[in-house]
């Protein structure tokens, strides 16, 4: 699903490469944890894996694209398969949560209807229902969190990829959002998560994979935290960073692990309501966040109204050398519409790509999709215990503190995550978020 074949990269300006002859690949219904100090490369690999940047040297493969080759017009088909989570949110301050989520639909020219049954939906599983309509500094920054997942999900990615989800919340909220994310894992999305919280990826005792000066050190199967990954000051979970598990190996590329979807599949029904949007972004606005959400690059063309979304009706196919693990449902959540499939290999996408003028096609009922377990069927994430909040995230900003003159200065796409924020901080260090 996702490989990286002997990556390395070098950003221009640096004398050492972020990455180093990075090798791994992951499979479908897999959650990833990338662990590692501060600079070791993590947010870069997230970059690479949404096509934000080029490697320098080697192949990258994400649902059957070598990105290497796949072409700037069907990159924005390509990233609608994938959702991206920002430590910081990245929310739009003046929509309300239901046009902050319903945006990202509209903007890849989803219909109205479609719009307002998937919202609604989505609002509910991250378990914001009842909240449509308030502004996002009227949120806790664990629900601004999820505003930020709902968004991410509503188009119903394979993958999902989080940077520092957890990281400007506190434990017990960071623990609800572990939960969410265990939760869309096992709905059948990938989830690939950097993080510094030692907590939960003790606790979850997932796939992990360690970067070490851009190298990877440990790509261990259930693993822990580890202490090669900590920093003094930046470990934010549990002292049990150095668990069993956290022995250091060396990466092996050629044995990948199997899937890892090991939450259980009781599946949640959800229930269609209709919410309409207060008010809609204007059609210029809706065009050049469309100019954000599908270009390639910026000379890339774009079609605000006209993407190809191809719906799928049936769970992605396995790439071909993989073993697919979805979560079976008895009984099916009525989730919004499916995704558009950005997999060539299969014959929607064939379709998509001979006409990628074509008018989407319209959703008529949303398709049953693999199930979300509801929380209560998932295992119990408790947060981690701090070692520090000196570095840890209680001493952060939350988003609603962010200056609002700050955030005005930011592009349309910058706000809404789906382009690069090329500001750093003052330091010289880059903000979080594989398109900072
Ligand atoms: N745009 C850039 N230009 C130059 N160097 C960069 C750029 N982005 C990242 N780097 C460098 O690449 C290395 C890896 O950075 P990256 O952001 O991937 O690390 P990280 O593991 O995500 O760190 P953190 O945990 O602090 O987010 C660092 O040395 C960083 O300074």
């Amino acid at each position: 699903m996702i490989r990286f074949d002997h990556i390395s990269k070098k950003y221009p300006g640096t004398s050492r490469p972020a990455l180093n002859d990075v090798d791994f690949e992951i499979l479908r219904g897999e959650f990833i944890f990338l662990v590692g100090a501060s600079g070791s490369g993590k947010s870069s690999c997230l970059r690479l894996m949404l096509k934000e940047d080029k490697p320098s040297k080697g192949k990258i493969h994400v649902l059957g694209h070598d990105l290497g080759s796949i072409s700037n017009r069907k990159v924005p088909y390509f990233r609608r398969s994938l959702g991206v989570v920002f430590q910081d949110f990245r929310l739009l301050p003046s929509k309300t949560v239901y046009q902050n989520v319903a945006f990202t639909l509209q903007v890849i020219g989803k219909s109205r209807g479609f719009v307002q049954e998937a919202v609604p939906d989505v609002l509910k599983m991250v378990g914001l229902d009842g909240k449509a309509q308030r502004l996002p500094h009227e949120l806790s920054g664990g629900e601004q969190q999820r505003v930020a997942i709902a968004r991410a999900i509503v188009n119903k990615p394979q993958i999902l990829l989080a940077d520092e989800p957890t990281g400007n919340l506190d434990p017990a909220t960071s623990a609800g959002i572990m939960q969410l994310l265990e939760r869309i894992n096992a709905g059948g999305t990938t989830v690939v998560m950097a993080t510094h919280e030692a907590g939960f990826v003790d606790q979850m005792q997932r796939r992990v994979i360690e970067l070490q000066d851009g190298q990877i050190v440990r790509d261990e199967r259930h693993g822990g935290y580890g202490t090669t990954a900590a920093i003094p000051g930046l470990v934010r979970g549990s002292s049990k960073a150095a668990g069993p598990s956290a022995q250091t190996a060396p990466a092996t590329a050629s044995t990948p692990v199997t899937p890892a979807v090991e939450t259980s599949s009781v599946p949640v029904t959800t229930t269609t309501s209709s919410v309409a949007a207060s008010s809609e972004p204007t059609t210029s606005a809706v065009a050049a966040a469309a100019v954000a959400a599908t270009a390639a690059t910026p000379t890339a063309p774009v079609e605000p109204t006209a993407p190809a979304a191809v719906l799928r009706e049936t769970p992605p196919q396995a790439d071909t050398d993989e073993v697919v693990t979805r979560v079976s449902s008895s009984t099916p959540i009525q989730e919004p519409a499916a995704a558009p499939v950005a997999e060539p290999e299969t014959p929607a996408t064939r379709a998509e790509e001979s006409t990628p003028e074509a008018p989407e096609a319209e959703p008529t009922t949303p398709k049953a999709e693999p199930a979300v377990p509801p929380a209560a069927a998932v295992p119990e994430v408790a947060p981690p215990q701090r070692l520090s909040n000196a570095t840890g995230p209680i001493g952060l900003p939350a988003r609603n503190e962010i200056d609002p003159i700050e955030v005005e200065h930011l592009s349309l796409a910058e706000r809404l995550g789906l382009r690069a924020a090329a500001r750093g901080t003052e330091d010289g260090e880059q903000n979080v978020g594989p398109t900072k």
